[in-house]
Formats: structure tokens, C-alpha cells, sequence
């Protein structure tokens, strides 16, 4: 840091991205907090139980598009039975607290809502573009925080880095095929990044994407750039205005 040294105590932590996709994850209750970890989880790919004696209308709805199973009762200890991840979000810190001391005993990690330092781990912000994914923590210091930046970080990292990201991933397919040259292709890439292509996106510059293109992919340059950027399955409606979902600023 150039102005300021870090002092007092660090929060260590180690970032991760986890493939939790069909894995048994559990949510503690199912109110505000809870539902906001539910959706995280589901979003994931996760095989997803919530216990909650009072399910809301969403939770059941979501129950019924079978995204979540729901258990409506208060929590019992036998509900971590092959869990692998736990999120204690109860309003009642003795609930929580002998969630996560259960689980402790199983190995099983446990994310506490009101009771960070407990915690085996905790959620960062995140800004999701595609596979694109910026996550951000402040190390439980002030979530709010977390909020506003990935809120600034949507802006700049904007829906055109969705399409952006899948021709830079084709790209480096069509290269890897033809065979590996570590040097001439980091070049490239970085020129490709760095250059103008996001902009071109941003503007469905349709002729120029594909001019940018071509020294890769050749004569398919513009076939691909339509697909990807024209076509994806991820595209709304252009009545709606946008090229690719925005997510919400809640
Ligand atoms: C430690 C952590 C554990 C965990 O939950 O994983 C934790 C703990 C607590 N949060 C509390 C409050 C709020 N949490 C939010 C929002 C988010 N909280 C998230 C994560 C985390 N929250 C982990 C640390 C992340 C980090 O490193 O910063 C986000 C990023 C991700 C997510 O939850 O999915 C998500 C933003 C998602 C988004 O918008 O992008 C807001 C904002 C708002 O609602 O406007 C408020 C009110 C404002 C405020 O308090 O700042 C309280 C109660 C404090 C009290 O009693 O006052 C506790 C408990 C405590 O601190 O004791
Ligand atoms: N980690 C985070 O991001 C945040 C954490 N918090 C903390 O999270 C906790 C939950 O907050 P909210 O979701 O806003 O509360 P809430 O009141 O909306 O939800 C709590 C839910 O837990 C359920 N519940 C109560 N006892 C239970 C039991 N024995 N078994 C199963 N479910 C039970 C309730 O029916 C309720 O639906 C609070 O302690 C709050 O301080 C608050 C804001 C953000």
C-alpha cells in the first residue's frame, strides 16, 4: 500500500471457488438472510434443504419449481445427516449456535449469519458475468461495503464482458487445437484484452469484432461473432434494450 500501512490484526481467510453442483448443502432458517444464502446455493447447482417452521411464499414457490426441499419444523441436530455445508440464519444466536457446534462435531462447514469470527466461512459480494465472477470481501468488517462496491463493480464490469469472455474462450479453443505455443499465445491474448474487442461488443460492431477476429478464427470470424454476441441463449429480448441480464442493484 502507498499511503497507508495495514494495522492491527488481519483476518485471515483463504478465497476459493467451490463446485458444489448436486452437493447436500442445509440453511438454518429460511428468513431474509437465509433465503438470500438459499438463492446463492441454488444458483450453484446445489442440492438444497431448508429448515424453516415458517416457510415464506418464495421458499415455496421454489419448493415447487423443485429447487429447494423444505422441512417445516425448528432444527434438530439428526437435520446435518449428510450435509456438507451448513448456514446457521436463524434470528436466535442459541439456534445458531448450536447449529454450528453440531456441525463442528461432524466436520461439517458452517457459516454463522450473526456470529462472524465462529464461522468457518463467509460470503463475498458478488458481481457475475457468465463464467466471469468477481468476488469481494471485506473480511467481515463492513458488508455493507462489499455491497456498494460490487454495485460500482457492475458498472464497469458490465453485461458485454458476459459475450466478451465467451470469444475469449473460443478463441483460445481454436488455438489450443491447432497446437500449444505458450509465448506467441500469451501475446496474443493480451493484445486481444487489451484492446479494443470489448468496446467493438459493447457497440455490436458486428463488421469490426470480426475483423479483430479473423486472425484467429479465419473465415468463421464473423459466424462466431454472431453466435456469440447475436445469438446467445443468455440474450434478452433487444425490444428490452439490453444485450445481456443485468443483475438487479438490490
Ligand atoms: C461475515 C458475513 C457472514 C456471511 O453472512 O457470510 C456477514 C455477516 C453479517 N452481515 C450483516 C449485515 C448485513 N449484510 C449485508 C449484506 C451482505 N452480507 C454478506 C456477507 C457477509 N455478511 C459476510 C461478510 C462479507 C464481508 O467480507 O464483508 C454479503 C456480502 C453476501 C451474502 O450474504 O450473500 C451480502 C451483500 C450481497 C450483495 O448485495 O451483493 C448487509 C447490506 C444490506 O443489507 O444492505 C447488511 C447490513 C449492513 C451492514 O451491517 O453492513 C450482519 C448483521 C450486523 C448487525 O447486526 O448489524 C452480520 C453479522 C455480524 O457482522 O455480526
Ligand atoms: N450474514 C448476513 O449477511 C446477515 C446476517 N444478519 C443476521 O442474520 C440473522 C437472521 O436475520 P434475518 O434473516 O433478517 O431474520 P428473519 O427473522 O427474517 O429470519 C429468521 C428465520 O429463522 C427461522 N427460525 C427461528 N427459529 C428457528 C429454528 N429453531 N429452526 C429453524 N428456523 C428457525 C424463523 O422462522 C425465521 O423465518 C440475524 O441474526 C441477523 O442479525 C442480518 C443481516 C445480514
Amino acid at each position: 500500500m502507498e499511503k497507508y500501512e495495514f494495522y492491527g490484526e488481519s483476518f485471515l481467510s483463504y478465497p476459493v471457488f467451490l463446485n458444489i453442483k448436486d452437493l447436500p448443502c442445509l440453511v438454518v432458517g429460511g428468513g431474509r438472510v437465509g433465503l438470500r444464502k438459499t438463492l446463492g446455493l441454488v444458483d450453484a447447482g446445489a442440492r438444497v434443504r431448508v429448515i424453516e417452521p415458517r416457510p415464506s411464499e418464495n421458499l415455496l414457490e421454489m419448493e415447487k419449481n423443485g429447487q429447494v426441499q423444505i422441512k417445516a419444523a425448528e432444527f434438530v441436530p439428526e437435520d446435518l445427516g449428510g450435509m456438507r455445508l451448513v448456514f446457521a440464519a436463524t434470528q436466535k444466536a442459541e439456534v445458531n449456535a448450536l447449529v454450528a457446534q453440531e456441525a463442528g462435531k461432524l466436520g461439517i462447514w458452517c457459516n454463522i449469519a450473526d456470529d462472524p469470527s465462529g464461522s468457518d466461512f463467509f460470503l463475498p459480494a458478488l458481481v457475475k458475468r457468465g463464467d466471469l465472477m468477481l468476488a469481494i470481501s471485506t473480511g467481515g468488517k463492513s458488508p455493507a461495503l462489499a455491497r456498494k462496491l460490487r454495485m460500482d463493480l457492475e458498472k464497469i464490469f458490465d453485461a458485454a464482458y458476459l459475450p466478451f469472455l465467451e470469444l475469449m474462450g473460443r478463441l483460445r479453443e481454436i488455438l489450443l487445437a491447432e497446437g500449444h505455443d505458450p509465448e506467441g499465445h500469451r501475446d496474443l491474448f493480451r493484445s486481444l484484452v487489451e484492446g479494443p474487442l470489448l468496446e467493438y461488443i459493447r457497440m455490436e460492431d458486428m463488421e469490426t469484432v470480426a475483423l479483430l477476429l479473423e486472425p484467429i478464427a479465419g473465415a468463421d470470424a464473423m459466424a462466431l461473432a454472431v453466435s456469440v454476441i447475436k445469438e446467445h441463449p443468455a440474450r434478452k429480448s433487444p425490444e428490452k434494450g439490453e444485450c445481456f441480464p443485468e443483475k438487479e442493484g438490490s
